[in-house]
């Protein structure tokens, strides 16, 4: 018997298009991602680059083909496709009166981790803020932070989670040249510790530093 690759891939995406009240918002589009792999996907304004994310993250269906995670349909109810995959499609709500630090442990501890110790809460929240170069605003609140720093913030929340497939939506959003540098090194360091990647984005750096496979949507325009 000769076995589907498609049903043992991380992501398999066969066809996907939406329409919406006679609109196209994604053309037809197809990939398969395996661990330790990052799909980038490109395309200009309007492409349907988050569409896709979002059919991805199981926050819509596609109108026509098929979306696989991990061999079955996005379910954002179900806990093993929310534990297999982490989303940034925009910035991440944020709780006006904790602090960064304060809002990344909480993400943490409701995902399973132990308070204190090497793999512990205040371990993952400083590394994370470290490595992207936020550590000295672990006590300031959402308020007191430029669009960027939100930017790093939201990108710290949802790889403070466990997961094995990150969708990140234009992760270079706000951020300037060295900032996307800290970025796309950190993106391409979790993809050769064996996390799957689709991100969509504008920015050849991110690109060039990430990418073991490109999806430009602007292909399927016509
Ligand atoms: N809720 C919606 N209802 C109808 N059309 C929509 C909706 N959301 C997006 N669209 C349309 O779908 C198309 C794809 O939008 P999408 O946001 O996926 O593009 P994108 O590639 O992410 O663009 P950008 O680079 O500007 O972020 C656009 O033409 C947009 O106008």
């Amino acid at each position: 018997m000769i076995s589907d690759p498609c049903a043992s891939s991380l992501v398999a995406v066969d066809g996907a298009a939406v329409e919406r009240g006679g609109n196209v918002l994604l053309r037809p589009c197809s990939a398969v991602l395996g661990t330790g792999e990052a799909l980038v996907i490109t395309g200009g304004n309007g492409a349907g680059k988050t569409t896709l994310l979002t059919l991805l993250c199981g926050l819509s269906i596609p109108t026509a083909g098929t979306v696989l995670i991990d061999g079955s349909a996005p379910d954002e109810r179900s806990p093993v496709f929310r534990s297999t995959v982490a989303g940034m499609l925009g910035l991440p709500p944020l709780a006006r009166d904790l602090t960064i630090e304060e809002q990344l442990r909480l993400v943490t501890v409701s995902w399973g981790a132990p308070d204190r110790g090497p793999t512990g809460s205040h371990a993952i929240a400083q590394g994370l803020l470290t490595r992207l170069q936020i550590a000295h605003l672990a006590d300031c609140f959402p308020h007191e932070l430029s669009s960027g720093q939100l930017q790093l913030t939201g990108l710290a929340l949802t790889l403070a989670r466990p997961s094995s497939l990150l969708v990140l939506d234009e992760p270079e959003q706000r951020l300037d040249a060295e900032r996307r540098g800290v970025v796309a090194r950190l993106l391409a360091e979790l993809r050769e510790q064996g996390r799957g990647l689709v991100v969509s984005t504008h920015s050849p750096q991110i690109v060039d530093a990430l990418a073991t496979q490109v999806l430009d949507l602007d292909a399927a325009r016509p």
